[in-house]
C-alpha cells in the first residue's frame, strides 16, 4: 500500500509516518526541504525515539521523498498511485499544496476510478475541509463531480507533542509517547483505512474542540506568558507558579465550555487537563516557547484556540477573563525570528490595539473581548 504524505517535518515523520509504517504502508514524503528529501531517499528509514525514561526506539522503514516544487511530475504520479494521502504542513500551507494535489487527482481519475481518502493532520477545525475547498478552486468546474464522487475528505484531530529536534541524524525524531489520532468516519470514502492507533468517530467536532481548546489553548497561553517572562521552554514556564495559575484559569474556562457543549463528564475533563499538564512538563522533552508560540496571527484567528472559545463563552454570558489575559499576552509576542510576530507588532504600532485585534481575530471593534484586552494594556501602561 502506498501513502503520500505532505510535510516531512516533526509530526509528519514523528507521528503520521510511524503509524503509516506500522500499518504496512510505503510512505512517500513530499516536502520543500531538499536535504530531508535526499536523506530519506538515501537512507530509506529513520528512527522515532520516545521521550521517556526507557527511551524506546522504533525504526520506520519503506520511506522515500519527493520535492514538492522541483519534481512536480513525480508528485503527480505518486498521487495517481496513492492508497491514502495525508498532510502535516501547517494550515497556512494547505492552499499552496492544493495546486499539485489537484493536478495529481486530475491525472489519477483520467487513468482509473479508484477512490482515495485525503486526511489533513493539522491543528485546525475543519483542516481537510479547507484543503477540499482549495482543491475545488484548483480543479476545472467540469471535473468537480468526479473529484467529489471519488475522493474522501474526512477531517481529523491529531495530538502528539513533537518539539523541534536536535538529533545527530536529522531524519530521526524524538516524540512524546502519548498520541491520539481521531478521524471523521462519515466522510471516509470506500474502505476505511486500517491504521492501528487511528480511531474513527462520528462526532469529530467534540474531539477537535476538546483538543484544540485544551491542549493547544493551554500550550499557547503557557508559551506567550512564558515568553513575556523570558522563559525558554514550556516546562520552565509552567514551573513559574503565577504562569501555572493563569494557564489553569484558562483551562477551567475552556473546560466549562467543552463540558457544557459536548457533555464530557466534569471529572473526566479535569483528568484530561491534568494529563495534559503532565505532558507539557515531561522532563525528557525540551519544547521551546517560540515553537509553541509560532504564527501568532494565525493563532488569533476567529476559529482558533483563543478567539473561538472566548466568543463561545461570551455567547453563553460567561465573560472569558483568563482567555482575555491570554490574548493580551499574544499581543506582546515580539520574537524577531517569527515573521508573523514581526508583522503583528508592526500592525500594533501602526493601527493600535483595537483595530489590530479586531482585524486579525474577525471580532467587531466594539466586541467586549477587544475592549477588555485594550483595557488591560491601559492598566499596565
Ligand atoms: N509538532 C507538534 O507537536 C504538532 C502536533 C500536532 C499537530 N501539529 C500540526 O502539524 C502540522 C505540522 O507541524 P510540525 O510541527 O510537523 O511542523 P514542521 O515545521 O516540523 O513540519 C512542516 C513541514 O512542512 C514542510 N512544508 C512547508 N511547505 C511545504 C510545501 N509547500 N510542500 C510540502 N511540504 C512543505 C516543511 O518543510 C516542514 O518539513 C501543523 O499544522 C501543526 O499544527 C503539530
Ligand atoms: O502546531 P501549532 O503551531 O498549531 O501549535 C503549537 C503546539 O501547541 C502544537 O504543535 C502541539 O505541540 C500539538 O498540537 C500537540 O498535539
Amino acid at each position: 500500500m502506498q501513502a503520500v504524505h505532505f510535510g516531512a517535518g516533526n509530526i509528519g515523520r514523528g507521528f503520521i509516518g510511524k503509524l503509516l509504517y506500522d500499518a504496512g504502508y510505503q510512505t512517500c514524503f513530499i516536502d520543500v526541504n531538499q536535504d530531508m528529501i535526499d536523506r530519506l531517499n538515501e537512507e530509506k528509514k529513520y528512527r522515532v525515539i520516545y521521550a521517556e525514561e526507557e527511551g524506546r526506539v522504533f525504526e520506520v522503514g519503506n520511506v522515500s521523498g519527493i520535492h514538492s516544487l522541483t519534481e512536480p511530475e513525480k508528485v503527480v504520479d505518486a498521487i495517481v498511485n496513492a492508497d491514502i494521502i495525508t498532510t502535516a504542513v501547517g494550515t497556512n500551507i494547505l492552499p499552496v499544496i492544493a495546486k499539485i494535489i489537484a493536478r495529481g487527482l486530475d491525472k489519477r481519475y483520467q487513468q482509473h476510478d479508484r477512490p482515495v481518502n485525503i486526511i489533513a493532520c493539522e491543528n485546525a477545525i475543519g483542516g481537510t475541509t479547507l484543503l477540499k475547498q482549495a482543491l475545488l478552486e484548483e480543479t476545472a468546474a467540469e471535473n468537480h463531480d468526479r473529484l467529489l464522487s471519488l475522493t474522501g475528505f474526512p477531517n481529523a484531530a491529531v495530538d502528539r507533542i513533537v518539539p523541534n529536534q536536535q538529533q545527530e541524524n536529522p531524519l530521526d525524531v524524538m516524540v512524546e509517547p502519548f498520541f491520539e489520532w481521531v478521524t471523521e468516519e462519515p466522510k471516509i470514502i470506500a474502505e476505511k483505512p486500517a491504521i492501528d492507533g487511528m480511531n474513527y468517530v462520528t462526532n469529530l467536532e467534540a474531539y477537535i474542540e476538546r483538543k484544540l481548546f485544551t491542549v493547544n489553548t493551554g500550550h499557547a497561553v503557557t508559551a506567550y506568558l512564558g515568553y513575556m517572562e523570558s522563559k525558554q521552554t514550556i516546562k520552565e514556564a509552567l514551573e513559574d507558579r503565577q504562569i501555572y495559575e493563569k494557564v489553569m484559569a484558562v483551562l477551567q474556562e475552556t473546560g466549562k465550555l467543552i463540558c457544557r457543549k459536548y457533555h464530557f463528564h466534569e471529572n473526566d475533563h479535569q483528568e484530561y487537563i491534568a494529563k495534559i499538564i503532565s505532558r507539557f512538563t515531561n522532563p525528557f522533552i525540551v519544547d521551546e516557547v517560540t515553537r509553541v508560540a509560532r504564527t501568532p496571527i494565525k493563532k488569533l484567528g476567529y476559529n482558533e484556540r483563543f478567539i473561538s472559545p472566548a466568543r463561545q463563552l461570551l455567547e453563553q454570558d460567561i465573560f472569558p477573563k483568563a482567555l482575555v489575559y491570554g490574548i493580551f499576552a499574544v499581543l506582546h509576542y515580539n520574537y524577531e525570528n517569527d515573521p508573523e510576530a514581526v508583522s503583528l507588532q508592526a500592525k500594533l504600532q501602526a493601527d493600535g490595539i483595537k483595530k489590530t485585534l479586531s482585524e486579525v481575530s474577525g471580532l467587531t471593534i466594539d466586541s467586549p473581548i477587544v475592549t477588555a484586552v485594550e483595557k488591560l494594556f491601559q492598566e499596565t501602561r
